[in-house]
């Protein structure tokens, strides 16, 4: 409705004696109304009986710069706002105790030893950084076989991780991500048949039991990324067998693609496969359908966060989980290969990596996410403080 055929409507009902009631607004609401109907008559009437005529035209609804002409009205635009407590740092945890190693295709990210590991956290816990998800990298030659042993060694790096992190900084949120292709031999993610496919039963045995070793480690969380079927019920039932379900956070990669966005991390976990490749147990990217499937199995089975992965291509789907699991936390991996990009076009001068950042973070909050787990951690934890 434009402003002049709303004025003539209202001074038409001003003529007319009281207005109509409208089935909208509640009785409580009235008075409102007819204020703001004496008003605008009010000034309407002084409009017309004024020497030179005021003439407003054009709609309303068309003015909308006065909602974010200054920076907090802009803020308030979102419906989510990036705050500290939603990230989750990824890091990378090697057998090399002394170890502190760029990861050339992860810019800025390291393979931590255990022994770099407090003097590392220690100003980003003064930051405000409140969680950590760990990846477990061997280097140790012999160290990976067909089962992933590694996994679970309790002097392995993720589980001596886990106690240190505890002990030295108690407030801290530890996931960890379960999965063999890191300790495998072959760098799948499970237990293989002799054909080369995942055996789902040996590989959910296998996965659960190396994710109850992570709780009784004291990790606050297990994410699972293996993508086997079945995996969050089998893990769910022995976290309440070892009555430990109450104290563990369990979060689904549910809807996990399989895609060319992980390289970086391959680099980084030393967890490529040796043969084939992993679109047999992640999902094709067009699986709209299927992701939506298995966020709903999940979610039957027991898990308390969902995940996407990667992000900002996945943003449908995103917002499918926040539909789906409208009553659970929603997160969201901003991988390697995201990441990578980022920087790469920052540094091609194609962006300013900041505003990137922001901006690819707020397209995945806007679609749904909760939680976000990313590399720009760090970075965001220097950029929420101004
Ligand atoms: N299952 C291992 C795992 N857990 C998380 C990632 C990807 C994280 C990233 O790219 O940042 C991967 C890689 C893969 O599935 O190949
Ligand atoms: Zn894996
Ligand atoms: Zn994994």
């Amino acid at each position: 409705m434009s402003f002049s055929s709303l004025v003539q409507d209202l001074s038409l009902r001003d003529s007319n004696g009281p207005a109509p009631r409208r089935p909208g607004p509640p009785p409580s609401q009235a008075s409102t109304m007819d204020d703001r109907t004496s008003h605008i008559s009010r000034a309407m009437s002084y409009a017309s009986t004024a020497a030179t005529s005021v003439s407003i035209s054009g709609d309303i609804s068309s003015q909308l710069h006065g909602g974010y002409f200054h920076p907090l009205a802009r803020a308030w635009q979102a419906e989510r706002q990036l705050t500290k407590s939603m990230l989750i740092y990824p890091l990378f945890i090697t057998d090399g105790d002394d170890d502190m190693v760029l990861i050339p295709s992860l810019p800025g990210q390291h393979q931590l030893g255990i022994n770099k590991l407090v003097a590392f956290l220690e100003p980003l816990v003064r930051k405000g950084l409140r969680s950590v998800i760990l990846f477990g990298v061997p280097m140790k030659p012999g160290s990976k076989d067909a089962l992933g042993s590694a996994a679970d060694d309790p002097e392995g790096p993720v589980i001596r991780a886990i106690r240190l992190i505890r002990r030295r900084f108690p407030q801290m949120f530890i996931c960890t991500d379960v999965c063999l292709c890191e300790y495998t031999s072959h760098g799948h993610c499970g237990i293989l048949r002799d054909d080369g496919s995942l055996n789902n039963q040996l590989s959910v045995d296998r996965i659960s039991d190396v994710a109850i070793a992570y709780a009784k480690a004291g990790a606050h969380c297990v994410a699972p990324s293996d993508m086997n079927d079945g995996r969050i019920r089998a893990i769910k039932l022995k976290l309440i067998e070892e009555g430990i379900a109450h104290k563990t956070v369990l979060m689904s990669y549910s809807a996990k693609f399989s895609g060319c966005l992980y390289g970086p991390f391959r680099d980084a976990a030393g967890s490529a496969p040796s043969f084939g490749d992993r679109k047999c147990y992640q999902l094709p990217p067009g699986g709209r359908g299927l992701a939506r499937r298995a966020m709903q199995r999940d979610i039957g089975e027991g898990a308390d966060i969902i995940m996407v992965k990667p992000a900002s291509q996945y943003l449908d789907i995103i917002s499918d989980a926040k539909e789906i699991g409208k009553d659970m936390p929603v997160a969201a991996y901003q991988v390697s290969g995201e990441f990578a990009m980022i920087h790469a076009g920052a540094k091609a001068g194609v962006f300013d990596l900041k505003t990137m950042a922001f901006e690819s973070t707020e397209g995945i909050l806007r679609a749904g996410a909760t939680i976000i787990v990313s590399y720009f951690t760090p970075e965001f934890l220097d950029w929420l403080e101004h």
